[in-house]
C-alpha cells in the first residue's frame, strides 16, 4: 500500500523549471528523507505535497485522493491529514506551550475537556512535561521543537512533513529532536517526510532517501545502501562525502586514479560491527604479505545500526587481496594510488 505518491509533478516560475517530472512513493511506517542543494526545488515540493501549493501538471495521491486535483474546501481535509513541522517552529508568542499545541485542535472544534485530555498525552509524548505552561520566549530552540512536533501530531495525521526541522538547532538539540522522531515513528507507526540539506539527518534515522538536484530526482533509494556505495550520481556522492573519515590532505594530494609501478592503493571500507567477527587487517597481512596503515577511522551510526569506516593505504596493488576487502566489508571502494613515500 502507498501512502503518497507524487507522478510527474512539474512546477514552474516564469521561466524558472523548480521542479520536473517529479516521482516518488512512500509506503506508511517509512521515514523517508529529501535532500538537495539551496535552489534544489525541496520547498517548493513541500509546499506541493502539503496543498500549499498547485503543480502546473502531474498528481499527488495522499490516502488515495489526488490533492491536486480538490477544490480549495476539500483540501483543507487533506491538510489536516499532514502535519508540518517548521524549521522556526512558527509558534504564537503569546500562547504557552499547551496553548500552541491546542491550537489546531480549537481550530477542528473539539470540545475543551477531550482538548485539555489530548495535549495531556501530546505533551507527554514529547518529553515536554513540566513545561506546558512556558511561553516560547521561556524556552529553549528544542523545547519549542517538541512543541512544533506535538502540534503537528494533535490532529493525528496520517504524515509527518518536517521541513530543515533541526537545521536551527546545536548537534545535541538535533540529536534528542532526531530520536524523538524516531521514538514516534515506531510507536505509533507514524509516516515521516524530512526535508534537509543536511546528509547527517538522513544517514541518523531515514530509511530512504531521494536526492533531488535542479528540480529533479537523481536518486531514490534505501539509506543503507546508498551509504554503501550503491549511489551513481555525483550530488549523492557529494552529500555523501559530509562528515565520513576524511582522507589526510597529504594523501589526497598525491592520489592518482590510476595504478604505477609501486603504487600503493587507498581503500574506503565500511564494516558492521554486528556482523561475525573476521580478523581482516591480519588476514591481508599473512595471507597477502600486505602491510595496512589505517589512514583514518570513524565509528557512527547509519539508520541505527552501527558501523565502523576506515581509510586504508596497502603496500602494493593486490587483484585477490582487494577482493577479499570487498567480501569481507559492508562497502568497499578504491579512492585511488599514492607512491611509496606517501
Ligand atoms: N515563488 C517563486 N517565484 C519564483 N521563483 C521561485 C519561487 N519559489 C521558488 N523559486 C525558485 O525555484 C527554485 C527552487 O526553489 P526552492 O525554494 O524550492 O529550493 P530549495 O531546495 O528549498 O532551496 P533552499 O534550501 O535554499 O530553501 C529556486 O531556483 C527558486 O529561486
Amino acid at each position: 500500500m502507498t501512502l503518497l505518491r507524487v507522478e510527474q509533478v512539474c512546477r514552474r516560475f516564469g521561466d524558472h523549471v523548480a521542479l520536473q517530472d517529479v516521482r516518488f512513493d512512500v509506503h506508511p511506517g517509512e521515514i523517508v528523507g529529501i535532500i538537495g542543494r539551496s535552489g534544489a526545488g525541496k520547498t517548493t515540493l513541500l509546499r506541493c505535497l502539503s496543498g500549499l501549493e498547485r503543480p502546473d501538471s502531474g498528481r499527488i495521491v495522499i490516502e488515495g485522493q489526488d490533492i491536486t486535483a480538490l477544490p480549495e474546501r476539500r483540501l483543507v481535509e487533506i491538510r489536516r491529514r499532514i502535519g508540518l513541522v517548521f524549521q522556526h517552529f512558527n509558534l504564537l508568542q503569546s500562547r504557552s506551550a499547551a496553548g500552541n499545541i491546542a491550537l489546531p485542535l480549537e481550530i477542528a472544534g473539539m470540545p475543551k475537556s477531550a482538548r485539555a485530555a489530548r495535549v495531556a498525552d501530546l505533551i507527554d509524548l514529547v518529553g515536554l512535561s513540566g513545561h506546558e505552561r512556558k511561553r516560547p520566549s521561556q524556552m529553549s530552540g528544542g523545547q519549542k521543537q517538541r512543541v512544533g512536533i506535538a502540534r503537528a501530531l494533535a490532529g493525528n495525521p496520517a504524515l509527518l512533513l518536517c521541513d530543515e526541522a533541526t537545521s536551527a538547532l546545536d548537534p545535541e538539540t538535533t540529536a534528542a529532536i532526531l530520536d524523538l522522531l524516531v521514538d514516534i515513528n515506531r510507536r505509533l507507526g507514524l509516516t515521516i517526510l524530512l526535508i534537509t540539506h543536511e546528509m547527517d539527518v538522513i544517514r541518523r534515522i531515514a530509511h530512504r532517501v531521494v536526492v533531488l538536484d535542479h528540480g529533479r530526482i537523481v536518486e531514490d533509494g534505501p539509506v543503507a545502501a546508498l551509504l554503501g556505495g550503491a549511489s551513481r550520481h555525483a550530488v549523492t556522492r557529494a552529500f555523501l562525502s559530509e562528515g565520513r573519515p576524511r582522507v589526510p590532505d597529504h594523501v589526497v594530494a598525491q592520489l592518482r586514479d590510476v595504478s604505477f609501478d609501486d603504487a600503493h592503493p587507498v581503500v574506503r571500507a565500511t564494516f558492521d560491527p554486528n556482523a561475525a567477527p573476521s580478523p581482516v587487517l591480519s588476514v591481508l597481512s599473512r595471507r597477502f604479505g600486505l602491510d595496512v596503515t589505517i589512514l583514518q577511522a570513524t565509528a557512527g551510526d547509519i539508520a541505527r545500526r552501527p558501523d565502523a569506516e576506515f581509510v586504508l593505504r596497502l603496500s602494493r596493488h593486490d587483484g585477490d587481496a582487494l577482493d577479499f576487502i570487498r567480501q569481507a566489508s559492508q562497502s568497499m571502494e578504491v579512492l585511488g594510488y599514492v607512491p611509496a613515500d606517501c
